[in-house]
């Protein structure tokens, strides 16, 4: 079942024709479908943040069509789109984005009180995905009283509560150790194996990446190549790296 089709997206920052324009994509398409994992690298300033934005309605190609979960969310207008994105996609960042003043547990519920969801059918949505994140014992904590990785784990619970068809996710172990990154994307590749959720993610950790099934490689706004995980997550990091070598641009540029 297909879930997102983009075909074609260009998207030009600033006039087109001024002199401060920025092409910041040249014509992308791609396809995704039910339980993908994919992740997008490429080197600074290549366009994946901006190709995650326009993919997921948070902002407008300049041309080209993108549907997601059978809309062509390019042709929505700016409310139809906002509601759209509350209730059929779920977002994570870098930053965690959790509010303080609320526990895990309410942090958690928030999109669905947002859409008037019972009493009850929140509080076993709560339970099992605080079971499946592995954050039971600290529902009734604030944010400022959990690790960043546990507060990640409450981000991604609560980007899946509302039952998504699709999950972005943009750097999502940007802040994170090495331990807690390892353990949101072993949670990532646990819904996309249990929930058959379907996850798309900007990254620039390779070992992020190697959890994928598959990394897309875009350069200057266009897709370069692609790999699909054959072998071990090992193997895979390994032929993820030769590709970035391949790609070109400093190491630490992605
Ligand atoms: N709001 C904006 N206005 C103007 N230009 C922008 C804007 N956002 C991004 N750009 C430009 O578009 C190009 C692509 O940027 P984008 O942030 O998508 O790249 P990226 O691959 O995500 O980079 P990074 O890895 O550094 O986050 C860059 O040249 C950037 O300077």
């Amino acid at each position: 079942m297909v879930i997102l089709e983009a075909n074609k997206i260009t998207k030009v920052y600033g006039e087109a024709s001024g002199e401060g324009a920025t092409t910041a994509l040249r014509g992308v398409s791609l396809s995704m479908n039910k339980g993908d994992f994919i992740a997008i690298m490429g080197p600074s300033g290549s366009g994946k943040t901006t190709l995650l934005n326009v993919l997921s309605g948070i902002d407008r190609p300049t041309s080209g069509e993108v549907m997601l979960a059978g809309h062509f969310i390019s042709e929505m207008s700016g409310d139809d789109l906002a509601l759209y994105r509350r209730r059929q996609l779920g977002f994570v960042f870098q930053e965690f984005n959790l509010l303080d003043s609320l526990t895990v547990k309410e942090n958690i519920m928030l999109p669905m009180v947002l859409e008037h969801k019972s009493a009850g059918a929140m509080e076993e949505k709560v339970q099992k995905l605080a079971r499946l994140f592995d954050i039971e014992d600290i529902l009734h904590k604030y944010p400022y009283h959990i690790s960043g990785g546990q507060q990640q784990r409450t981000a991604v619970s609560r980007a899946l509560v509302n039952e998504p068809s699709i999950l972005f996710a943009d750097e999502p172990t940007g802040n994170l150790d090495s331990k807690s990154a390892a353990a949101i994307m072993e949670c990532f590749e646990k819904i996309v194996r249990d929930l058959s959720t379907t996850i798309l993610l900007v990254t620039h950790d390779v070992f992020a990446a190697s959890y994928c099934q598959k990394v897309v490689f875009i350069k200057d706004g266009l897709i370069h190549s692609h790999i699909v995980k054959k072998g071990t997550r090992k193997e895979f990091l390994n032929q993820i790296m030769d590709n970035l070598a391949v790609l070109g641009g400093r190491t630490h540029d992605f």
